[in-house]
Parts: C-alpha cells; sequence; structure tokens
C-alpha cells in the first residue's frame, strides 16, 4: 500500500476532469443523502475532511476547527439535532481566510446571501435563523469519525461536491480503475447527446440490456 498522503492527493488530482455523476453510475458508496445540498452558486469542491461533530447550540467546536483548518481542507459538520446553524457570513469568512476547499453541514446553515457571495462551495440541508451560541460548554467532538447524509466520514477522506451532491472517498479504499471508466464514459457521452438530438434512433443509442462497463444509461 503506497503513501495515503500520496494516494489522497492522486485521488484529489484524478477528481478534477471527472463527473461525479458518472462515478454515480460506478459506485454506489460515500454518496450522501439527497438532503445535503449545494445552497448557492458555486463550483466544484473536492478537499480532504476535517470533522466536527456539533451539540447543538454550542459553536464553539466550530470556532476551534476553522481557526485550525489548512488549506484544501473541507470542513464537515454533523449538527447532531439538525435544528441549528453553524455556518454563516463570519464562519465562511474564516474559512475563505484558512484557503478551505468548501464546507458540508449535515443541518442548516444560515446568511445565505453571504454564503453565496463568498464563492465558497458550501453544502447543507436547508437554511434557518436559529444560529449556533458561543456557549464553550458542549460535548461537540472534533477530529472523529462522523455520519453526514448517511455516510461515514473520517478525517483524511476526500470530500467532493458539485451541482448534484457530495460523496466521500477513502482514499485507502478507493479504486483508481473507477476515474478512468468514469473518464472514458464522460468521453463518450458528448457524442451520444448529439447523436440523441441528431435523431438517431433510441434503440441503437441507450443501453437494452447489461453494459460492459455498466455505465450509461
Ligand atoms: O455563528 C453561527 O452560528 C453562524 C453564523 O451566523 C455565522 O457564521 O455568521
Ligand atoms: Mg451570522
Amino acid at each position: 500500500m503506497s503513501d495515503p498522503a500520496a494516494r489522497r492527493r492522486r485521488l484529489l488530482s484524478g477528481l478534477d476532469d471527472v463527473e461525479l455523476a458518472t462515478i454515480g453510475h460506478l459506485c454506489e458508496e460515500g454518496f450522501c443523502a439527497p438532503r445535503i445540498r449545494r445552497v448557492a452558486p458555486a463550483g466544484r469542491m473536492a478537499g480532504v475532511a476535517v470533522t466536527v461533530d456539533l451539540v447543538e447550540p454550542d459553536a464553539i467546536a466550530v470556532n476551534r476547527a476553522l481557526v485550525g483548518l489548512a488549506h484544501g481542507e473541507v470542513l464537515v459538520v454533523r449538527v447532531r439535532g439538525g435544528r441549528h446553524a453553524p455556518v454563516g457570513a463570519v464562519t465562511v469568512a474564516a474559512a475563505v481566510a484558512r484557503g478551505a476547499a468548501g464546507i458540508v453541514v449535515d443541518g442548516p446553515v444560515t446568511d445565505l446571501s453571504a454564503l453565496a457571495a463568498s464563492g465558497l462551495p458550501v453544502y447543507a440541508t436547508g437554511t434557518t435563523a436559529l444560529t449556533t451560541k458561543a456557549i464553550g460548554s458542549s460535548a461537540a467532538t472534533s477530529g472523529g469519525t462522523v455520519e453526514i447524509g448517511g455516510v461515514l466520514v473520517r478525517p483524511g477522506d476526500v470530500v467532493a461536491g458539485d451541482e448534484n451532491g457530495v460523496v466521500v472517498l477513502d482514499p485507502e479504499r478507493f479504486d483508481p480503475g473507477v476515474l478512468d471508466a468514469a473518464r472514458r464514459a464522460d468521453e463518450r457521452e458528448p457524442d451520444l447527446l448529439r447523436r440523441i438530438a441528431g435523431g438517431d434512433p433510441l434503440a441503437e443509442l441507450l443501453a437494452l440490456g447489461p453494459r460492459r462497463e455498466g455505465i450509461g444509461r
């Protein structure tokens, strides 16, 4: 088994030119439930997970994680009760200042316009004006495994997102061959779309039985 940091770097760069939804044609694991959606327009996200398991309504664990955040990391916050927003204008500004790649919250966020203006990819279950408080007494934990959208995230996992949702990939277990197969499928798709639009017979274009690579419609 090669160096974990090198595997992570290879996975991150391999994701650059592959559609996440194409990986979704090939894999079943790691895809967060659809309730976790991008809450403002932003580009693609791919980075390394930093985790917080937040006990509402205390915000302090998030602030501590922000202070330690490194370039290219994705702040992943599970909000235990799912009611309070731990991320808003201040949090996102701090994440941008630390060079974060994005934020994923299994729970709501707030200050929606500021999130959109930041340009940082932020994923959450929705929005609320009920925010967290700087109490400093919670049992929140940081740096452990958390479950977001039904998927376990360990610190160091790769977290990727686009307009369709979030996927969590373990660099130790993810087969890089999947990215090669996904890239080949992505390369074929424009021609398929062109032929469908051009009126070619659908029976010749759509899979009506198992496909060789198991990809596609
Ligand atoms: O503090 C919070 O709970 C979220 C917030 O409003 C911000 O980051 O601006
Ligand atoms: Mg705020």
